[in-house]
C-alpha cells in the first residue's frame, strides 16, 4: 500500500472532487459518514458520554459530522470547538450549521483554559482538532488542552491523525500530540505512523477508503510502501512439482564464537526452515558437535581456529553466503570478513557482529558487492552510519548510505524498513514477542534462504521481513509474547509461508 504525504492526499483530494463531481463538503460527509459507521458498529447505541473536541478546520469539519450521526442515532455526545483561530474553513461552518438543525445542545467553545471541560476515565474522546493540515506546533492553551486529554485515561479515537502529529516531518522535542488509543486515517496511512518516535501516538489504526480517486492514487509516485499480506504474496515464487535440492539454493551461514553458536544454529534453522535446498555452515571448531547434533540437516565446516574464526572457506561454491551473528569484532573475526569480501562472487548478508566489524572499519565498506543486504537495529545502524537527530533524519542518512554503497539496508525494529536507495519498504507485521534474543539471527536466516532460492536481495530482504514478522505472530498466538523464543519463529516459518496463500 502505498504512503503518501500530506500534500499528494490534497491532490487526491481536489482530482476525485473534479472527477467524481462531489464537492468537498459532500467528500467530507463521505468520509466522515464512514468514521460514524465504524464507531456506531462498536458502541451499538451504548450510553457514553462521548466528547468531541473540533479544531476549525477540516479536521474538525469532520468532527461536527461524526457529532451529527451521532445525535441523530441517540448518543450522548457534547461537542468541543477548540478556538484556536477564527479562520474557519468553509466546510466546518456549513457543517456547524447542520449541527445546529439536529440539537438544541450548541457546541461549547473552548477559548482558554478556564473553558476545558471535565474528562473522566469512562468518557469515549473523539480528537478531531488537527489532521493534516497541521503547519507548525501546538502551542499555548491548546496544549494544555492535549495534555489536559492526555492525562484524562479516557478512550481516545483520532480522527485522520492525532493531533500534533504531522504527516510528514517530526514533531520536535517535547510537542504536544494526542495520545490516541485508535486512530481512523483516510485513505492511506500516513508515514510518522510507523516511525519509532511517532509510532506510540497512534494506537490501533485502520485506513477508511473514503474512495480517493483510483486511477489517481494507482499512478501517483510514492516512495515509501506499507507491506502487508497482499503485498507480500505477489512477491512470492510457488514450488514447481518437478524440482529438487538445487534448485533452492546453497546458503553458506558464517558465524559462532565460543559461547555463541546458538547464533548460527538459529540462522542455519531458520534458513533451511524458509525452504533453502542445502544449508553449510563455517563455525569455529568448538561448534562443531553442537550443531551436527542440534542439526542434523545442515552440513558443517570448520575453521582452524577453535573458538573464533579467522578465514573464509573461498573455494566454496555458495549461492549466497550470509556473515556475522555471534562472530564477535577480534582481530581474527575481521580477517575472515575481509577474506569473504576479498573472494566471495555471490550475494552477501551482512548481520550483527559484521555490521559492527564494518563499522570498526569503514574501509571494508567499499568491498561489499552490490545488492549486499545489511541488517543492522538501530544501535548497529548507528555505529555504521553515525547518529541522527530524529527518524526523519535517519532515513536521509540510511537512504544516501544505501546508494553510496548500493547495498540494501534492513533496519530493524517494531516497524523494520527496507530501504534501497529513495525506496522504502515499511513492514507492518511482527510483535512485541520478536523483541527476544536470537530473533534477529532468524531474520538474517530468512533472508539468506530467499536469495539462494533466486529471489532479487531487495525482494527478498522484504518478503523476509514479513515472514518473519508473521512467523512471530504465529509463534505468539501459540506463546503469548512474553513465551516467543527466537528458535520458534524459526520453526513456524513454513506456516507463515503457506499462509500467503491460503
Ligand atoms: N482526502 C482527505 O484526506 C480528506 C480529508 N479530510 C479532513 O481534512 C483534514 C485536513 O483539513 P485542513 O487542511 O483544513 O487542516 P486541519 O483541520 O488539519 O487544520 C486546520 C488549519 O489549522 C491551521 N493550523 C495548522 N497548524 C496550526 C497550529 N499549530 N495552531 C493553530 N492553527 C494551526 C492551518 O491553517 C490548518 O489548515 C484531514 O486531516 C481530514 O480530517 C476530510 O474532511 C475529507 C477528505
Ligand atoms: N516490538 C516488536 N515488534 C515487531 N518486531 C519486533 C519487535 N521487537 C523486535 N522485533 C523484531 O525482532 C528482530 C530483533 O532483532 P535483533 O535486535 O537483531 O535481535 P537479536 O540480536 O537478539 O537477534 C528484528 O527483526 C525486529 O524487527
Ligand atoms: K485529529
Amino acid at each position: 500500500m502505498k504512503i503518501l504525504s500530506a500534500e499528494q492526499l490534497s491532490q487526491a483530494d481536489k482530482e476525485t472532487i473534479k472527477k467524481q463531481e462531489i464537492s468537498s463538503e459532500g467528500l467530507m460527509e463521505r468520509a466522515a459518514t464512514l468514521v460514524f459507521n465504524e464507531i456506531h458498529k462498536r458502541l451499538e447505541g451504548a450510553p457514553i458520554p462521548i466528547k468531541i473536541f473540533c479544531g476549525i478546520g477540516n479536521n474538525g469539519g469532520d468532527g461536527l459530522v461524526i457529532a451529527r450521526h451521532l445525535v441523530q442515532h441517540g448518543y450522548h455526545v457534547n461537542v468541543y470547538i477548540v478556538n484556536y483561530s477564527d479562520k474557519r474553513s468553509d466546510d466546518f461552518l456549513s457543517n456547524y450549521e447542520k449541527l445546529k438543525e439536529v440539537t438544541d445542545d450548541w457546541p461549547e467553545m473552548i477559548k482558554n483554559e478556564a473553558n476545558f471541560p471535565e474528562i473522566r476515565t469512562g468518557d469515549f474522546v473523539i480528537d478531531a482538532i488537527f489532521g493534516i493540515g497541521l503547519n507548525r506546533p501546538i502551542e499555548g492553551w491548546v496544549a494544555k488542552l492535549v495534555e489536559h486529554i492526555n492525562n484524562s485515561q479516557a478512550f481516545t479515537l483520532a480522527i485522520d491523525m492525532p493531533s500534533g502529529l504531522f504527516s510528514d516531518k517530526a514533531p520536535g522535542e517535547n510537542a504536544s500530540i494526542i495520545e490516541a488509543d485508535f486512530t481512523l486515517s483516510f485513505q492511506t496511512p500516513k508515514l510518522v505512523f510507523f516511525l519509532p518516535a511517532t509510532m506510540d501516538y497512534v494506537g490501533n489504526l485502520q485506513i477508511l477508503d473514503i474512495g480517493l480517486d483510483k486511477q489517481f492514487l494507482a499512478k501517483v509516485d510514492s516512495n515509501y510502501r506499507l507491506i502487508n499480506k497482499e503485498e507480500a504474496i505477489q512477491l512470492y515464487k510457488p514450488r514447481k512439482t518437478n524440482t529438487h535440492k538445487g534448485d533452492y539454493g546453497h546458503a553458506l551461514i558464517i558465524g559462532g564464537s565460543y559461547g555463541k553458536i546458538g547464533s548460527v544454529l538459529l540462522t542455519a534453522t531458520s534458513a533451511l526452515r524458509t525452504g533453502s535446498g542445502l544449508c553449510s555452515l563455517y563455525i569455529p571448531k568448538c561448534g562443531y558437535d553442537i550443531v551436527q547434533t542440534a542439526l542434523p540437516e545442515a552440513m558443517v565446516l570448520t575453521d582452524k581456529e577453535n573458538h573464533l574464526l579467522n578465514a573464509y572457506p573461498n573455494t566454496f561454491d555458495a549461492d549466497v553466503v550470509c556473515f556475522g551473528m555471534g562472530v564477535g569484532t577480534s582481530n581474527k573475526a575481521k580477517a575472515a570478513l575481509e577474506d569473504l569480501l576479498n573472494s566471495v562472487n555471490s550475494p552477501v548478508v551482512i548481520d550483527a557482529d559484521g555490521l559492527n566489524l564494518l563499522a570498526q572499519n569503514k574501509s571494508l565498506i567499499d568491498l561489499l558487492p552490490e545488492n549486499s543486504v545489511l541488517t543492522p537495529h538501530p544501535g548497529e545502524l548507528q555505529r555504521l552510519i553515525g547518529s541522527w537527530k530524529d527518524d526523519f533524519e535517519k532515513l536521509e542518512l540510511v537512504r544516501s548510505f544505501s546508494k553510496k554503497y548500493k547495498i540494501i539496508v534492513v533496519v530493524k525494529g517494531a516497524h523494520s524498513f527496507i530501504i534501497q536507495g529513495d525506496n522504502v519498504y515499511i513492514n507492518n507485521s511482527g510483535n512485541p514477542g520478536m523483541a527476544t534474543a536470537g530473533s534477529g539471527d532468524v531474520l538474517s536466516g530468512v533472508i539468506t534462504s530467499l536469495i539462494g532460492q533466486g529471489y532479487d536481495p531487495v525482494i527478498a530482504s522484504i518478503l523476509g521481513v514479513f515472514l518473519h514478522g508473521r512467523s512471530g505472530d504465529i509463534a505468539a498466538k501459540e506463546m503469548g509474547f512474553e513465551g516467543v523464543l527466537a528458535g520458534e519463529i524459526a520453526s513456524n516459518m513454513g506456516k507463515a509461508i503457506k499462509e500467503l496463500y491460503t
